[in-house]
C-alpha cells in the first residue's frame, strides 16, 4: 500500500499544478477563491469587471454627450465627458464603440414569460434570451397565462423557483388581483409583501380561465392596500358593452377578415373601463383617501376620446399614468391582411388616423412609457391556416424587437433618441418602483444598451431571433433600422453578435 501511494504521489503532485498554473494563467482578482471567480466569468462575456465604455453618444439625463462611462462591479462609478479621455484606465479596459449609441437598457414592464405551466408558449430562458438579445435589460412579468397565475404568495414561489438559474436579464414580478384576493385582502397583503411590483388586473375576459375580471370595486379594494405599500395596479381596460353589433355571435361576416374583429372591440369599450377607473384615480392626489395608490392603464389603443379622460385626470392632480405598445404604433388596421392573425390583440389596433393621433400623444409626453405587451403562444392556437380573427389566441410577440421597431417607425414622426429612452427606460423606472435602474447616472445598476440607429437589417429566417415560435410574430419579414449590438446587465456583457453569456446570471427584483 505504501509503495502505491509513494508511486502514484508524484503524479498527483503534478496534476495538481497544472490545475493551479492553468487557473492563475486565467485569473485577474482573486485567486484564491477559483469557484467564485469561474462562475463570475460565465456571467458575462467580458473578462473585466472593472471596465470603461467610450462613444461618441452616450445618453444621459443631462443629454447625449460623447466620453465614457466607468463601470466597476456593477455599478456605474462615473461619467466622464469628452471622448477619449478616460483617465486612469489601461488601454485593454476600454470597449470604444465609437459613434454607436450607448444608452440605458430598456425595461419592458408588460411581458407574459408563462412560466410556470405554459412553458411550451414562452419561458424564462428563451423569453430573457431575447430581451437581452433586443438590448432589454430588466422585464416584468405578468401574472397571467402561466399556470397557475401569480395571485397569492404560495403561486408567486412557484414564479420564483421556476425562474432559478433561468434568466439572462433582470426580472420583477407583478401579481395578480382577481375576485378571490379582493375579496379577501390578507391575501392580497401576503402576495404584496411577498415581493410583487404591483399588481394587475382585467376589466374585461383574460381569455385565461383561473385569471377571472375585477370589477371597480374590486379594483377600489386592491387600492386601499396598494396606497399602503405604495405600489400601482395595472389596468387591462376594456369594458364589454352589450351592444349587439359588437357580439361575436350571430354574425355572418368573414371571420377572416380583419374588420369583423375590429369591429367586435370598439373605442367605446376602452373609453367605458377608463370612465370608471378615473372615478376612482381621483382619490389618489395629494391628501386624498387613496394617496400613495396609482392607477397605470395598459397598452391603450383608442387615441380619442379614452385618452382625453386620461389627459384631464393627470391635469387634476390624480395619480394615473399610462401606457401604448409598438404594435398600436407601427401597424394599422387598412393594412392588416385577411386572415393574419398574427396581428390579432386586444385592445384591436385601429385605423391609419388614431395610429397618428397616438404618435401625437407619445410626443407630447401624453402617454407615459411603452411596453411590449409580448404575449406569446403556440401556433395551434394562433390558427394561422384558418386565419380566423375571431378564434385564434389574441396577443402579439415581439420582445426581441422592441428597439428597432420604435425608432424605425418612430423617428419618421420625429422621435428624438432621448424620448426613445424616456418612454422605454426611465419611465417604466419609476412606474415599478426601480429607480436604481433606467438612467446612465452614477450609482445606478450598469444596465447598457449599445446600438447603432443608422444600420438597418432585415427581420428573415437567418435573423437570431430567439423567442419561442418567432413565425407568429407580426414583425417577421420586416426590414427595421437599429441594430442592437451589445447588452449588459449589472456589468455583466450577456448578449454580443448573436451570442449570449454561457451562465443565466439575471437577478429576480422583489419590491421590500
Ligand atoms: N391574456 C393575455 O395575455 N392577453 C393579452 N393579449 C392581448 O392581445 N391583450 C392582452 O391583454
Ligand atoms: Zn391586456
Ligand atoms: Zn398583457
Amino acid at each position: 500500500m505504501d509503495q502505491f501511494v509513494w508511486r502514484v504521489l508524484p503524479l498527483i503532485t503534478i496534476l495538481v499544478s497544472f490545475f493551479i498554473f492553468f487557473y492563475l494563467q486565467d485569473s485577474d482578482t482573486a485567486p484564491l477563491y477559483p469557484v467564485i471567480k469561474l462562475r463570475r466569468n460565465e456571467c458575462s462575456l467580458l473578462p473585466h469587471h472593472h471596465f470603461w465604455i467610450s462613444s461618441k453618444r452616450i445618453v444621459t439625463p443631462q443629454g447625449i454627450i460623447s466620453g465614457s462611462v466607468e463601470i466597476n462591479e456593477g455599478r456605474i462609478v462615473s461619467v466622464v465627458e469628452g471622448y477619449g479621455k478616460q483617465g486612469q484606465s489601461k488601454q485593454e479596459e476600454v470597449i470604444d464603440y465609437g459613434d454607436a449609441v450607448v444608452m440605458p437598457g430598456l425595461i419592458d414592464v408588460h411581458v407574459h414569460l408563462d412560466e410556470p405551466g405554459r412553458t411550451e408558449w414562452e419561458g424564462f430562458d428563451t423569453g430573457t434570451r431575447a430581451a437581452a438579445a433586443g438590448g432589454v435589460t430588466t422585464v416584468v412579468d405578468m401574472p397571467l397565462n402561466n399556470y397557475p397565475t401569480t395571485v397569492s404568495k404560495e403561486t408567486l414561489k412557484l414564479k420564483l423557483d421556476a425562474a432559478e438559474d433561468k434568466i439572462y436579464v433582470d426580472v420583477g414580478f407583478w401579481g395578480g388581483l382577481v375576485p378571490d384576493n379582493a375579496n379577501n385582502l390578507t391575501i392580497l397583503d401576503d402576495l404584496l409583501s411577498a415581493g410583487v411590483l404591483g399588481v394587475k388586473s382585467f376589466m374585461c375576459p383574460s381569455g385565461i380561465n383561473d385569471f377571472p375580471m375585477t370589477t371597480i370595486d374590486h379594483i377600489k379594494a386592491g387600492l386601499s392596500v396598494l396606497a399602503k405599500y405604495k405600489r400601482p395596479i395595472v389596468v387591462h381596460s376594456e369594458l364589454q358593452e352589450d351592444n349587439e353589433n359588437h357580439l361575436e355571435l350571430n354574425d355572418n361576416r368573414d371571420p377572416r377578415a380583419y374588420l369583423t374583429y375590429l369591429n367586435t372591440r370598439p373605442p367605446s369599450w376602452e373609453e367605458a373601463a377608463i370612465r370608471q377607473l378615473v372615478g376612482v384615480s381621483k382619490d389618489t392626489g395629494i391628501g386624498g383617501p387613496l394617496e400613495g395608490a396609482h392607477i397605470h392603464i395598459v397598452h391603450l389603443s383608442d387615441s380619442s376620446t379614452s385618452l382625453d379622460l386620461i389627459k384631464e385626470a393627470k391635469s387634476r392632480g390624480d395619480s394615473i399614468s399610462v401606457e401604448t405598445c409598438p404594435h398600436y404604433l407601427a401597424f394599422s388596421s387598412e393594412e392588416i391582411p385577411n386572415g393574419d392573425t398574427r396581428f390579432k390583440c386586444s385592445p384591436p389596433i385601429r385605423d391609419a388616423h388614431n395610429k397618428d393621433k397616438l404618435w401625437e400623444a407619445v410626443l407630447d409626453g401624453h402617454i407615459d412609457l411603452l411596453t411590449t405587451d409580448h404575449s406569446p403562444t403556440v401556433p395551434e392556437l394562433k390558427l394561422l391556416e384558418e386565419g380566423d380573427f375571431l378564434k385564434a389566441w389574441g396577443g402579439i410577440s415581439s420582445l426581441q424587437f422592441n428597439l428597432p421597431v420604435t425608432w424605425s417607425y418612430g423617428k419618421k414622426y420625429g422621435l428624438t433618441i432621448e424620448q426613445l429612452s424616456l418612454l422605454w427606460s426611465k419611465r417604466p423606472a419609476a412606474l415599478a418602483g426601480i429607480e436604481s435602474k433606467g438612467t446612465i447616472a452614477v450609482g445606478n445598476h450598469a444596465d447598457i444598451v449599445v446600438w447603432q440607429p443608422e444600420q438597418e437589417f432585415d427581420l428573415d429566417d437567418n435573423y437570431p431571433v430567439f423567442i419561442k415560435h418567432y413565425e407568429l410574430s407580426a414583425y417577421m419579414g420586416s426590414r427595421l433600422s437599429g441594430k442592437v449590438l451589445d447588452t449588459f446587465v449589472r456589468g455583466n456583457l450577456v448578449f454580443k453578435d448573436g451570442k449570449h453569456a454561457p451562465s443565466a446570471c439575471g437577478v429576480k427584483i422583489l419590491a421590500t
